[in-house]
């Protein structure tokens, strides 16, 4: 069952200089920056209960990031719902015809499970589905 929105993701070109602009001038609190390998992606968080804001940037200038900078430039990029049950939610998902991207969720940031709905699927919106930690 979906829970609550997790995070809303902002793709970024220039990390440092977005992490000053949210820290500084929108006064937030920085939570500190996270490399997830499986996703090819750094992270940034500002939690701002009940969500957060996560900065999304290339790591290694390769991945969905990457691409999505490359062809958009930097922009709003992902939302992310939490669930207390992934598999549930995608096998319900799915069968209502929601096209996943990728067979099984993946390792996300702060040690959660991940999986993506395809924005073609949904309305144009790329949508995160995170399973936290302590949920398993
Ligand atoms: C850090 C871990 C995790 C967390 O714990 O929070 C993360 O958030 S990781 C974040 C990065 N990971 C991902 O984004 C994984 C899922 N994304 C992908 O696999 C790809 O980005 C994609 C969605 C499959 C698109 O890749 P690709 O097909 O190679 O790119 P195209 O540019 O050809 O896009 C096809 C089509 O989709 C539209 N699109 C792409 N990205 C988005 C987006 N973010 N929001 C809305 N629409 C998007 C794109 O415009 C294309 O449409 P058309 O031009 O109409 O064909
Ligand atoms: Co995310």
């Amino acid at each position: 069952m979906i829970t609550a929105l997790d995070h809303i993701a902002i793709a970024v070109p220039d990390l440092d200089a977005a992490i000053k602009r949210f820290m500084e001038d929108f006064g937030l609190t920085y939570e500190g920056t996270e490399i997830v390998e499986a996703a090819k992606t750094t992270t940034a968080f500002f939690p701002l209960p009940p969500t957060s804001i996560e900065l999304v940037h290339p790591l290694n200038g390769e991945g969905p990031i990457a691409g999505y900078l490359e062809k958009r430039g930097g922009g709003i990029h992902h939302l992310c719902f939490r669930t207390d049950n992934i598999e549930e939610d995608v096998e319900r998902l799915r069968a209502k015809g929601y096209q996943f991207i990728g067979d099984k969720p993946t390792p996300g940031a702060h040690g959660s499970t991940v999986i993506f709905i395809h924005p073609k699927s949904c309305g144009g919106v790329l949508i995160e589905l995170s399973q936290p930690a302590d949920a398993h």
